[in-house]
């Protein structure tokens, strides 16, 4: 769904909040959403997925694979079927798939149709239509793809599947489990073995549920750490019965919501901790943050546990820059628990950061000036002077944050707003509805 044209902007006061108490659940995990769509849709048979995220970008990829010839409905809430057409066997969409905000969806389908003979045209909203895809149509093109896209590698892009494709060994040059996750899917109908060498581990769910599915896939991991992936093409995916665990990105904001919020004491149901996206809470902890995990057990192949959050006093702490891609979605959030902490915190190494649904080291630079944060912008990083567990000192009535149509932003303001003394006003929040469309709700609940 794209947001620039379908609906008007809706702007919002965040006011700030009494103790955050209470348990919530947050929506099921965003990127194991979309890959239990794409994996049902290429296993032969009925893939039957529970805890389903049903944001906008997961309805764009269960839209997607629709158009390309699977059965994907929804018999409940958050429960979802999916009848796959079998690897090689995707059908040309009779139009233009519309991948609205959704960087996922589109990298991770251009890799599927790379090797499919068919022809695809891929169109966004205007966030997603400035994001980079010379980094999926690079090794794509070397598996015999070709591409017509539009200037700087952009969308709205076509592209052209190549059959039989040709298997690669690919270094990955950037931390992007996007690029490691378009290449993989590519390789399933790709005869022979495709390698991804990936120096910098990022999130590995397609790995876990590529093997799950069947897939003949291996990961050695070198003396530093390289993470070398090797899987077999021409794939056979078995149908599985899938539970999503809740999303550790959607619950990042109610984990800083409640250690910034005095008095506040909050427990976050079934929150996956794959340790390739627990930064966050490694990162808060080392700040002071009171976090404990209850009942830790596994969901879905995934470590899942309960969290309480008690409010806490924060410290400033430098940032290691090789946790960032554990963490690359909570930036937003964690410059929010920085404002509020005791000195200063420094985040570098997060070029990446630039290249999301919006530019978010410049957007969340503005948007905590503006609600009367200490902040310095660094070509790869911000530098935040902590208020010391005071409040923010929020915005004037009528004043707005810009979010650039980023979900994050708009949620990490929202945050911002509950920890100052005069709220925060945020441009637009209907962005927060793909990937956290009862972020609303949630927030309201625990605030009483
Ligand atoms: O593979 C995924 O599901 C994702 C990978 C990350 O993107 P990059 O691969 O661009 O780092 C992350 O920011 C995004 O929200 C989801
Ligand atoms: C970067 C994100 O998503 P995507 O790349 O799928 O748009 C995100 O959800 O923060």
């Amino acid at each position: 769904m794209s947001h620039d044209t379908a609906t008007p902007m809706r702007p919002r006061r965040f006011l700030p909040a009494g103790p955050l108490t209470g348990r919530i659940r947050v929506p099921g995990d965003k990127s194991i959403s979309h890959r239990s769509i794409m994996l049902g849709a290429l296993a032969v048979g009925e893939t039957r997925v529970t805890g389903l995220l049903e944001g906008e970008d997961v309805l764009s990829t269960a839209a997607a694979m629709r158009a390309m010839g699977a059965t994907v409905e929804r018999v409940g809430e958050g429960e979802w079927r999916v009848h796959g057409v079998g690897v090689g066997a995707l059908l040309q969409p009779g139009g233009p798939l519309d991948m609205g905000n959704s960087g996922t969806s589109t990298r991770l389908l251009m890799g599927l149709v790379a090797s499919h003979p068919i022809q695809v045209s891929f169109t966004g909203d205007a966030s997603l239509s400035k994001r980079p895809m010379g980094r999926v149509i690079d090794p794509l093109s070397e598996m015999g793809a070709s591409f017509e896209a539009s200037e700087g590698g952009r969308l709205p892009l076509i592209v052209r599947g190549a059959s039989p494709a040709v298997p690669i060994t690919y270094r990955l040059p950037v931390a992007s489990a996007q690029v490691k996750s378009a290449i993989l899917l590519a390789a399933l109908n790709t005869p022979g073995e495709t390698t991804v060498i990936e120096p910098v581990p990022t999130r590995d769910h397609s790995e876990r549920m590529l093997k799950g599915f069947g897939a003949d896939l291996t990961v050695n991991v070198e003396a530093d750490g390289t993470r070398v992936i090797t899987i077999k093409g021409e794939a056979e995916l078995k149908p599985q019965v899938i539970d999503v665990p809740g999303d550790p990105s959607s619950a990042a904001f109610f984990i800083v919501a409640a250690l910034l919020v005095p008095g506040s004491e909050v427990v976050i149901e079934n929150v996956g901790l794959n340790p390739t996206r627990a930064g966050l809470v490694e990162v808060l902890r080392q700040m002071g943050g009171r976090i404990d995990f209850l009942d830790e057990r596994e969901v879905g192949g995934e470590p899942v546990a309960d969290l309480r959050v008690k409010h806490s006093r924060l410290k400033g702490v430098a940032v290691d820059p090789a946790i960032a891609p554990a963490m690359i979605d909570e930036f937003p959030v964690l410059f929010v628990a920085a404002a509020l902490a005791e000195g200063v915190t420094v985040a570098s190494g997060l070029d990446e950061l630039r290249v999301k649904e919006s530019d978010r080291l410049t957007a969340m630079a503005v948007a905590l000036t503006l609600a009367g944060a200490q902040i310095e912008e660094r070509e790869d990083g911000l530098v935040i002077t902590g208020t010391g567990g005071a409040p923010l000192p929020g915005m004037a009535e009528g004043a707005r944050v810009t979010t650039h149509l980023d979900h994050r932003i708009a949620m990490s303001m929202a945050v911002a707003g509950l920890a100052s003394s005069s709220g925060v006003g945020v441009d637009d929040i209907r962005p927060i509805a793909t990937s956290f469309p009862n972020f609303e709700d949630l927030l309201a609940s625990l605030a009483g």
